[in-house]
């Protein structure tokens, strides 16, 4: 299946989760994340503040903020590129371009991902042989991933059922380390 096609069959598949499976799949996903010592101890963390149907972050950020990380979010450039600028609480998002939230706080550079000790990212769906993920078609996280260095753990969150076989890969695509779901954390590649 094309990427255009499987993008858009994984889009329906998210719209249909009910309001009540997303919540437990936010939790299932945020305490399997808390209970690895490699997350705890990740003193910086690149995140993401999920909108729609994504799996939801909200909490995670705000527990990783609580326990004392410092979580860099996405702020999307004009050029699809991201830079990075430091979460700060509830009160420090403003809407981005996207209408995504963004924290207010300095642009850190599109470079200061190269400097967290782990890095989650969003993805409607990952390979679970190779590790490639499928992003929304921007080439953002394709950019930012490709800055992360071999050592640093990367995590994709997703849904049940979206840690599959035959995600189309080209040679731009970045693969992640890890994939977070509901129903626990599974290493990739290797
Ligand atoms: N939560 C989140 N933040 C992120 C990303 C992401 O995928 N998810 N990005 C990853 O690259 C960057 C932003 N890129 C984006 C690219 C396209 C659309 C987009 O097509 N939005 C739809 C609405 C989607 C929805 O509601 O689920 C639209 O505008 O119609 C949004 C963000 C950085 N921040
Ligand atoms: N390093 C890069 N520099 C510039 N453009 C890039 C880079 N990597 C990928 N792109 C471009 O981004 C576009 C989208 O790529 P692709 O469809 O693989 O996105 P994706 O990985 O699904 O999305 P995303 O990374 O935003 O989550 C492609 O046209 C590709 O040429």
């Amino acid at each position: 299946m094309d990427k255009m096609k499987l993008r858009r069959k994984l889009m329906e598949q998210r719209a249909c989760l009910s309001p009540e499976r997303r919540r437990a799949n936010a939790v299932g996903i945020r305490e399997t994340l808390l209970d690895q010592p490699w997350v705890q101890m990740a003193g910086l963390v690149a995140c993401y503040w999920s909108i729609g149907s994504e799996p939801e972050t909200h909490g995670l950020v705000f527990a990783l903020w609580k326990h004392g990380a410092t979580v860099m979010l996405p702020v999307h450039k004009s050029d699809d590129d991201l830079d990075w600028a430091v979460y700060d609480g509830p009160d420090t998002l403003a809407p981005g371009r996207s209408g995504i939230m963004e924290p207010v706080d300095a642009r850190r550079g599109v470079e200061a991902i190269r400097t967290a000790a782990l890095v989650i990212v969003p993805a409607l769906a990952v390979d679970a042989r190779t590790g490639v993920r499928l992003g929304r078609g921007g080439g953002s996280y394709d950019r930012a991933l490709a800055r992360v260095g071999p050592n640093v753990p990367t995590v994709a969150l997703l849904h049940d059922g979206e840690l599959i076989d035959g995600v189309p890969a080209e040679p731009h695509d970045q693969a992640v380390r890890y994939a977070a779901t509901p129903v626990g954390l599974t290493r990739l590649m290797r």
